[in-house]
């Protein structure tokens, strides 16, 4: 398991997170959401071994981080927000000094691993492109099928066909077990992938919980086609448009709105889930 209790780090007089907790077990991706500045590098990188916490514990595999990080090393898959290896290496040469690292590596699924993300081995690490220098390090994190992953933004820079490779090779991952964490603020793909989110603002976890129960949280749209005039649901807000009117429900309100609407004169009603970048805005708000 991956645990963060009370995790707390300052830089300087700088808040860089203020109390972070939550879990990542194994056979699950939890997604770290927040906005730029939030605090996820900080957290991720108490997590890899780089930060010492002021504060509150972070646990790899029941091992103390950053100081047993030695310990779980071999266990971890990491990619870092920004991807800088050894610029004049061909990808071929860092490949071999890669598995000289964990020297059991499968080389069937690096190859598989080559040819899913289209990788050029013949390459300089300093001739590619952001993209293709994230694939370098999506293969480096993933090749020795590590038990923990620790995903800093992984998808920026990834066009949408090798982002969907990707999200597939984690999905494996998490098939086999592996606990995986990953930070983004795409919240399109958090839900996507994500089994529980960490929604992390200004550098508290706001909530933390099953990416289901985040959209709970949230609002309906209720579109509503051929209203009448009708003063049992003046009370709720919408907006109006040529042929219809949207209704933001909350969901616990769901029921009452339904039964008041069920009293006016209308044609035809649709109900939708707002998109997760909105339910965000919301309760960013
Ligand atoms: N080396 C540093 N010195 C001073 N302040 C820092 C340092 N690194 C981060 N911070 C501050 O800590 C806070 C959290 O930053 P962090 O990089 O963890 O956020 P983030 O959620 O990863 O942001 P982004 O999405 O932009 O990568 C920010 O206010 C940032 O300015």
């Amino acid at each position: 398991m991956i645990k963060v209790k009370n995790l707390k780090k300052y830089y300087g007089k700088n808040v860089g997170i203020e109390d972070v907790s939550f879990e990542v077990k194994e056979g699950e991706i939890v997604g770290l959401i927040g906005p730029n500045g939030a605090g996820k590098t900080t957290t991720i990188r108490i997590l890899t071994g780089f930060l010492t916490p002021n504060n509150g514990e972070a646990y790899i595999d029941n091992k103390k981080m950053p100081f047993e990080i030695d310990k779980v090393k071999k266990n971890i898959g990491y990619i870092p927000g920004e991807v800088n290896f050894y610029g004049d290496m061909k990808i071929k040469d860092f490949l071999k000094f890669n598995r000289a690292f964990y020297q059991n590596i499968d080389q069937d699924y690096e190859k598989y691993i080559i040819k899913t993300l289209g990788i050029d081995l013949n390459k300089k690490f300093k001739e590619l492109s952001l993209g293709n220098k994230k694939k370098i390090a999506i293969l480096q994190a993933l090749v020795h099928k590590p038990k923990y992953l620790i995903l800093d933004e992984p998808t920026s820079g990834l066009d949408p066909l090798v982002q969907q490779k990707f999200y597939d090779l984690l999905e494996e991952h998490k098939k086999n077990g592996a606990a995986i964490l990953f930070s983004s603020h795409i919240l399109s793909e958090v839900e996507k992938l994500c089994d529980k989110f960490a929604m992390i603002k200004e550098g508290n976890i706001v909530k933390f919980g099953n990416i289901e129960s985040l959209k709970d949280f949230s609002i309906k749209l209720v579109n509503v086609y051929g209203l009448k005039e009708c003063d049992l649901i003046k009370k709720y807000s919408f907006k109006k448009d040529s042929k219809s009117y949207t209704f933001e429900i909350r969901s616990i309100e769901l029921k009452t709105f339904l039964n008041d609407l069920l009293n006016c004169e209308f044609k035809d009603i649709e109900i939708k889930n707002p998109a997760l970048e909105d339910v965000f805005l919301k309760l960013y708000k």
